[in-house]
């Protein structure tokens, strides 16, 4: 059974972010739409939750945060959420931490991970990021390749002087080590901080797709997956990610997340329709209980930017 929302939109992943903590301090971060936090769910919790998730027909879990590698029981809870049985299990990390975990989260049944770089230049990484763990994120995308979690995507998210510059580099890199590019627009969030980056850096994505379709021995799209293009160049893969003001991306939006401290997201960009999942776990509530909160926040959504625009 999958369960559709009023838009006609099968809710089929689920992304769970967490933690809010991060090692690094990216100054664009908007951790996926996700308000300051205090507290994270334990790993049992995390537990129960996927399998609620998966009764109503979710088949794809996504740990997110914050960096969800920085939690010392991200392999127990890998472990927790594989022996459920979903169609795919996987994480999106900035990497730093993989060249410790990544056989382990192998063998406890993580299928794939998508590593967040947006430069192969130091000091750009450092003024991303505030730290200089460049190397260790390239080292951590060549041992999740070699690992076998397949497939590695790294996640670049493209600025304007920044590392506009750097996106064939970067291809270069990924075919090297057997990665799928995956190039994201920079966002604006309710919870990213105020430093006026979007002005600063924002990089309009349409010249650079011309460039990709002209370049591309063949171009998909990805249906389920918010009608995002994949261009497959010199044996290569790049996915373009453009949500802003993109009625196609938002119509095709089949997820759902929950915050690190146990409340149902509808949507990334929205703070304001949450629903309280962890309280009434705590509290005792059965799993056909909790199953309406589920569904009581797929009632919650609506395509963003349809409703906004
Ligand atoms: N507007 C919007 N942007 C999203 C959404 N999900 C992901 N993004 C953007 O896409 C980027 C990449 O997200 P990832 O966590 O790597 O996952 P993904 O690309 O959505 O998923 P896969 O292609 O299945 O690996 C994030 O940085 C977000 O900026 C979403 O639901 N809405
Ligand atoms: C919030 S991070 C959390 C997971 C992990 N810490 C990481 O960096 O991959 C998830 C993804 O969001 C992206 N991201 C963060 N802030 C963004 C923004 N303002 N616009 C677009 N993508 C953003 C990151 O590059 C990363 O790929
Ligand atoms: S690594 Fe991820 S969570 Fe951490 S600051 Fe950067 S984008 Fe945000
Ligand atoms: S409705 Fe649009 S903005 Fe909201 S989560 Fe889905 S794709 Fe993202």
């Amino acid at each position: 059974m999958t369960v559709t929302d009023t838009y006609q939109r099968p809710i089929i992943s689920l992304r769970i972010s967490i933690t809010n903590r991060c090692n690094v301090n990216c100054f664009y971060c908007h951790h996926d739409g996700i308000l300051p936090q205090k507290y994270e769910m334990t790993p049992d919790e995390i537990h129960r939750i996927a399998q609620v998730a998966r009764d109503i027909g979710v088949q794809k879990i996504r740990l997110s945060g914050g960096e969800p590698l920085i939690r010392d029981d991200i392999v127990e809870i890998v472990s927790k959420i594989s022996s459920i049985g979903f169609k795919d299990v996987s994480i999106t990390t900035n990497g730093t931490f993989l060249d410790k975990y990544a056989d382990s989260l192998v063998e406890a049944g993580l299928n794939r991970v998508n590593v967040s770089l947006d430069t192969l230049k130091p000091e750009i990484y450092r003024f991303i990021t505030k730290k200089d763990y460049l190397q260790k994120a390239k080292q951590g995308i060549i041992h999740a390749s070699e690992s076998g979690l397949y497939p590695v995507k790294v996640n670049m998210v493209v600025m304007k002087g920044l590392n506009h510059d750097e996106i064939w580099d970067m291809f270069n890199f990924c075919q090297e080590n057997g990665a799928v590019l995956q190039l994201i627009e920079l966002l604006k969030t309710e919870n990213c901080p105020d430093n006026g980056f979007i002005d600063d850096y924002h990089y309009k994505m349409d010249d650079l797709e011309e460039e990709l379709v002209n370049r591309a021995d063949k171009v998909k799209t990805r249906k389920f997956m918010q009608d995002r293009k994949k261009y497959f160049v010199d044996g290569g893969e790049i996915e373009v990610v453009k949500p802003m003001d993109n009625t196609q991306f938002c119509k095709n939006c089949t997820r759902i997340r929950i915050t690190p401290e146990g409340k149902l997201k509808p949507c990334l960009l929205r703070n304001d329709n949450l629903v309280d999942f962890i309280e009434p776990m705590r509290q005792g509530k059965s799993n056909e209980e909790l199953k309406k909160l589920f569904l009581k926040a797929i009632e919650n959504r609506e395509p963003y930017y349809d409703k906004c625009s």
